[in-house]
């Protein structure tokens, strides 16, 4: 059987456009677009492709684009100061902080401070328990991105066996929130589950967030299932010539596409997807807070 390659980037390109429907009915109601802002503590090479992506395409959405960049030396009370004054602000609707952060700042104590409305990564405390307890929520936007994959190719999901591996609030956890929602049976496996590869090849859904690059082989997959990559890896590529990299994936794609029944690459697969979650998300954080009617998206 043929296995098909899920086109993440397609597939975002559509969810972009849609998104772009809602955020003018939001303009055409509060009289200016969602915006969204970002801040950025320091630089590291990862954050930098994700903003300039970021930016781009929240623009191609019709959306307003803020960006705060920070020293790397910033203290935590600083930090605090600014999203606090975002909070306050009315022409701010989503509000995400990159992560990590560095050492001096602590992490959860940031990602509570932001305001739960306009938490567009949805991981506020009060977003993850109301997610937890099947409330409406800001979801976290790589975990939607890819349930969103995951129903345009399956259909419903009632009833199959899911495994996440990886435990992390960013992405495990919630993803199996979400799974289990769609009534998967949802198993959460993590570097020190026993028998990790059994387990795994018992998924009729297997979604890797381990952040180790090409762990996940052939062996793990079972025939046909669908299996979604959501590391993204810089790795060494000595045959691109020196000192150049590649993306990669914690799946080790050749191997498991030979078995899935559909996969997703990298890139082109979930990291899109996350990004237009986020437009997606600020889009429906600007609709609540006014009172706005949009489409279910
Ligand atoms: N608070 C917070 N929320 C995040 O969502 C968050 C974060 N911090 N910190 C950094 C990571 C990283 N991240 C990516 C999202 C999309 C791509 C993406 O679009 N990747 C393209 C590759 C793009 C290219 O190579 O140009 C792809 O996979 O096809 C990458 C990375 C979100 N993160």
């Amino acid at each position: 059987m043929e296995t098909k390659i899920i086109d993440g980037k397609a597939f975002s390109e559509k969810l972009v456009e849609t998104v772009a429907v809602e955020a003018s009915k939001i303009k055409n109601a509060i009289g200016r677009p969602p915006a969204l802002a970002v801040v950025l503590v320091g630089e590291n090479s990862a954050s930098k492709v994700y903003v300039r992506n970021k930016i781009e395409r929240t623009e191609a959405a019709g959306m307003r684009s803020i960006e705060h960049r920070l020293d790397a030396d910033t203290d935590q009370a600083t930090l605090l100061a600014l999203i606090e004054e975002m909070n306050n602000d009315d022409a701010v609707d989503g509000i995400l902080v990159q992560l990590p952060l560095p050492d001096q700042i602590d992490e959860d104590a940031v990602i509570n401070a932001v305001a739960p409305e306009k938490d567009v990564d949805g991981f506020h405390v009060v977003n993850a328990g109301l997610l937890a307890t099947g409330q409406d929520s800001l979801v976290p936007c790589t975990p939607y991105g890819c349930l969103l994959l995951l129903r345009d190719q399956l259909g419903s999901l009632s009833g199959l066996n899911a495994v996440v591996v990886g435990r992390s609030n960013i992405v495990g956890k919630p993803m199996a929130q979400l799974l289990l929602k769609e009534s998967c049976t949802v198993t959460i496996a993590h570097s020190r589950t026993k028998d990790l590869k059994e387990v795994c090849a018992r998924a009729d859904i297997l979604v890797a967030a381990v952040g180790r690059a090409e762990m996940i082989d052939g062996d793990y997959v079972k025939p046909g299932a669908t299996v979604i990559d959501v590391g993204i890896n810089r790795v060494a590529a000595p045959e691109r010539g020196e000192g150049k990299f590649r993306l990669t994936g914690d799946v080790d794609y050749d191997s498991a596409a030979a078995k899935a029944g559909a996969i997703t690459p990298v890139p082109g697969g979930v990291g899109p997807m996350t990004i237009a979650c986020l437009l997606r998300n600020t889009a429906v954080a600007a609709a609540r807070r006014f009172n706005v009617d949009i489409a279910d998206i």
